[in-house]
């Protein structure tokens, strides 16, 4: 397996507080893992660590470059090919659609290769390239999403990494968005780490899923499988 993001026994936590014990990961490149679990699981917890926003006090991140995200300052993440995508959206309401759409790819020095990736951004999300000067706060809550993703993909990550992207949104507008993650994995190869409390969706969109039970990982399979595997779902994702 070649890694897009391998994480080898990592443990973080808050303060004195290990959550996460001794995670190992492996996120095949040019594809979508979701990792599942109930409240409190470590699933934020989990990207806070990948984004450099929590050190582990053990263990390593790695991309599959070789390169060692491990101590990587969160605001230097960009550069590294990694992008985020917040729960909440992380939109500036104030700014128009195309506004903030520039702001995710202002680190970039080659203008004419952000002005490319406006455009390829405007052709992969049409509702988007319909409301160009449409402020922030007047976009519905299945536009922001979409918004937050295409600034994330302004950056040209090789990682992206979403934040509960279902939360709040009709299960239409779920599938819509989540349906645009397959389209982009099949479409750059981009490697993605998903984070959802809406577990059909979630191993309904991935390759592959990881169940997270008080800060270990329980499982590791093809989404499909643990999709159907009934144990797995009444003992750790209540249903
Ligand atoms: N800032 C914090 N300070 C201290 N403890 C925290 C903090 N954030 C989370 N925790 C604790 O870490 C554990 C894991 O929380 P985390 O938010 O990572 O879980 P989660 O799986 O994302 O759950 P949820 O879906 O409810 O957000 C919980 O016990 C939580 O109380």
């Amino acid at each position: 397996m070649t890694g897009g993001l391998v994480l080898e026994g990592v443990t973080a936590g808050y303060g004195s507080v290990p959550v996460l014990h001794g995670i190992n990961l492996s996120v095949e490149k040019g594809s979508i893992t979701a990792v599942v679990g109930a409240n409190g699981a470590g699933k934020t917890t989990l990207l806070r660590t990948v984004t450099g926003q929590l050190r582990p006090t053990a263990g390593s991140i790695r991309l599959g470059t070789g390169k060692d995200l491990t101590r990587v300052p969160v605001e230097e993440m960009v550069r590294h090919g990694v992008a985020l995508v917040p729960e909440g959206r992380g939109v500036i309401t104030e700014l128009t659609v195309e506004e903030n759409l520039r702001l995710g790819g202002l680190w970039r020095k080659d203008r004419r290769a952000a002005a490319a990736m406006l455009t390829r951004t405007y052709e992969l999300f049409e509702p988007l390239d319909r409301r160009r000067k449409a402020a922030g706060h007047q976009l519905s809550g299945g536009e922001r999403q979409m918004l937050a993703l295409g600034r994330a993909l302004m950056a040209a990550p090789a990682l992206l990494l979403l934040d509960e992207p279902s939360l709040g949104l009709a299960p239409k507008v779920t599938a819509q968005i989540l349906g645009m993650l397959r389209r982009l994995r099949d479409d750059t190869g981009l490697t993605v780490l998903l984070i959802e409390q809406n577990v059909r969706s979630a191993l309904t969109v991935a390759d592959h899923g990881v169940v997270l039970n008080l800060g270990r990982i329980v499982a590791s399979r093809a989404a499909a499988e643990l999709a159907e595997d009934t144990d797995l779902r009444h003992t750790y994702l209540g249903f």
